[in-house]
């Protein structure tokens, strides 16, 4: 007898004193925290496990229509009532992920995090709801069983963050630009917006690793991630491409907008006044190309940096401590817009 069963089987047998309705000390004892709504929405069981994970005592929730409150501040159904008030379509709405189990027909099984108000304590649960029915097909309750997912979410997280994020200055990491890059071209295209890139390169950073060491060298990297992520927006991506190089993914912004993004990210980069000892210019200074493509299925994003690279070498080749176009661009600009 598989666990819906043996709750079934209780279902079908009411305490002899009829109080309850129905008898589900099995589900009492039950080390893994569970709860049971009847056809009503109204808890009849509520388990030690699921006290001490809520936090809320059956004396509390039992009869009332208030389990979700043991595990959201804002008002919101429990998967349970979900099921018991026809709304599993909202399910995909109410948390990170669901599924519907195949070999078990009507069950449902959902993750997401809780605020678990009484507990004082976020969790990350994992769900599962089994509707019980009478003979005739008709619905009598809902067993809903958690499991605290929480220690091996936070564990994903953190492993999802170490692959996408550069251990020493916490930027996006390569791949991460990479995948953002990609993304936001196929974006650019189907809403037909430009897509601008910056490429930004630390001036003779060999140098100020000879006379800082290396150890210096990266306090100094650290310093200039901070500054470059500064001049960010919300969807703007600023990920450390390699070395001492770092790339700037700008959606939706022209060329001049890139432009003036870039002399920003210069001046404040100036600004933090890194000394820079032994080399002509007194501070550390970054040279900055920029690009902007109009995306299009004939072309790819590697043509846009093969552009901002173009332009970061003129730069540097000028002399750095200088933002750059490519040369047809700024020609353009210059003719456009006096700049
Ligand atoms: N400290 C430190 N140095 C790094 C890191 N990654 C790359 N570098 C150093 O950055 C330096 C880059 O030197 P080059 O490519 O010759 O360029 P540059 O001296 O900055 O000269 P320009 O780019 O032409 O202005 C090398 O000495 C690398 O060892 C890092 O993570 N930490």
């Amino acid at each position: 007898m598989n666990s819906t069963q043996q709750v079934q089987h209780l279902v079908d047998f009411p305490h002899a004193d009829g109080s309850q309705g129905y008898a589900f000390t099995l589900l009492e004892l039950l080390a893994i925290p569970a709860f049971v709504l009847d056809a009503r929405g109204r808890a009849i069981v509520w388990n030690r496990a699921c006290e001490r994970l809520t936090g809320a005592s059956g004396y509390e929730v039992l009869g009332t229509m208030d389990a979700w409150r043991c595990f959201h501040r804002d008002a919101r159904p429990t998967l349970a009532d979900l099921v018991i008030q026809q709304r599993t379509h909202e399910v995909a709405a109410l948390y990170d992920t669901h599924a519907r189990p195949c070999d078990e027909p009507g069950h449902l099984s959902a993750e997401g995090w809780c605020d678990m108000p009484r507990a004082g304590r976020r969790r990350y649960l994992a769900v599962d709801v089994s509707p019980i029915c009478d003979g005739s097909g008709r619905l009598k309750a809902v067993v809903e069983t958690l499991r605290d997912m929480t220690a091996e979410k936070q564990a994903q997280i953190a492993l999802e963050k170490l692959a996408t994020r550069d251990g020493l200055t916490g930027l996006a990491n390569r791949r991460c630009f990479d995948d953002t890059l990609h993304a936001e071209w196929q974006r650019a295209m189907r809403q037909q917006q430009p897509l601008s890139l910056l490429m930004v390169d630390v001036d003779n950073f060999k140098q100020y690793n000879d006379v800082y060491g290396h150890v210096g060298g990266d306090d100094c990297l650290q310093r200039i991630a901070g500054a470059v992520a500064k001049e960010m927006r919300t969807n703007d991506l600023v990920a450390r491409y390699g070395g001492e190089e770092f790339a700037v993914i700008l959606p939706n912004q022209s060329l001049k907008g890139a432009a003036i993004v870039a002399e920003r990210i210069r001046c404040r980069v100036e600004q933090l006044q890194l000394p820079n000892l032994g080399a002509a210019q007194q501070f550390v200074t970054v040279s900055i190309g920029a690009a902007t493509a109009l995306a299009a299925p004939e072309c790819d994003p590697s043509q846009l940096l093969a552009t901002a690279d173009a332009a970061l070498y003129r730069a540097k080749h000028m002399g750095r401590n200088r933002i750059s176009l490519t040369r047809e661009t700024e020609k353009i600009l210059s003719q456009a817009y006096g700049m």
